[in-house]
């Protein structure tokens, strides 16, 4: 799906990024965690051509160069979800949401945009106040709204959608964190592909079925949620000691820090 080979970045002399390597396959959820600073959310907006890097071939998406897509084209393949979206848009909810079907129409949305709004805000839970000003929601609220944009700019019959997110769990409660990050393995089942950064490791494990630890701006480890997640690697990345369990229900990969 996309393929970045030696990714470098810098930006005012600061290198940010040193020789990443990355695969992300059809179907993945990759959850990219690290420390703050590590490079996460560079690395995303790199993938997903939101910032240049000096050499604009090493990245490929669908088997063709990132830089050489047709940005109309790519806006239906690929979205972005950011960390700070803007707090202040004077629309009401349903046209923020609208705004993710703008590759879609010239002037006037058709029915089939109406529905793909509709849609995305009963899965994200934000149908109820549709007919709100934005301006007057909680921060958790306008998370919700903007992954809703998200979900719906990417509502077509494109094969294999790629869904950038960064940090969707901010703000949100315990109940729309797992809605957040069930919706999101749902739109991985076929054959999409989501790549996430995220804080808590443990939601990783849950959820992602790869995961890309990050840093000082190189990649330490990347596979499965077990090959990562060890005392070893994890107490070393965050400089924190933690010791591996497993959960006492499900018996997944439990991290315990402290
Ligand atoms: N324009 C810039 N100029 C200088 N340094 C920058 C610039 N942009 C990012 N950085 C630095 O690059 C490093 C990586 O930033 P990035 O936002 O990618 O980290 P992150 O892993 O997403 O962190 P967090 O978990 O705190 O969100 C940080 O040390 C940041 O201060």
């Amino acid at each position: 799906m996309i393929k970045g080979q030696q990714i470098n970045y810098q930006s005012q002399k600061v290198s940010i990024l040193k020789d990443v390597e990355i695969t992300v396959g059809y179907g993945e959820f990759l959850a990219i965690v690290g420390p703050n600073g590590a490079g996460k959310s560079s690395l995303l907006n790199v993938l997903a051509n939101e910032i240049k890097t000096d050499n604009k071939k090493n990245i490929h998406f669908k088997d063709k160069i990132l830089a050489d897509w047709n940005l109309e084209e790519l806006s239906k393949h690929k979205a972005k979800f950011s960390q700070h979206n803007a707090q202040d848009i004077p629309l009401l909810v349903k046209d923020v949401v609208m705004m993710g079907r703008y590759p879609y129409f010239n002037s006037q949305p058709h029915s089939e945009d109406f529905k793909s709004v509709e849609k995305a805000m009963i899965e994200t839970d934000v149908i109820h106040f549709q007919n709100r000003e934005y301006n007057s929601l909680s921060g958790g609220e306008k998370q919700r709204v903007h992954l809703s944009r998200v979900l719906a700019q990417l509502d077509n019959d494109v094969a294999h959608r790629l869904m950038f997110l960064d940090e969707p769990l901010n703000n949100l409660d315990i109940k729309h964190q797992y809605r957040t990050l069930e919706l999101i393995k749902k739109f991985t089942e076929n054959g999409n592909t989501a790549i996430v950064v995220l804080h808590d490791l443990n939601l990783a494990a849950r959820f992602a079925n790869k995961i890309l630890l990050m840093e000082n701006g190189q990649v330490l480890s990347h596979g499965l949620p077990e090959e990562v997640f060890t005392e070893e690697t994890i107490s070393k990345a965050y400089n924190f000691p933690c010791t591996i369990c497993k959960h006492p229900v499900n018996d997944d990969t439990m991290i315990l820090f402290g």
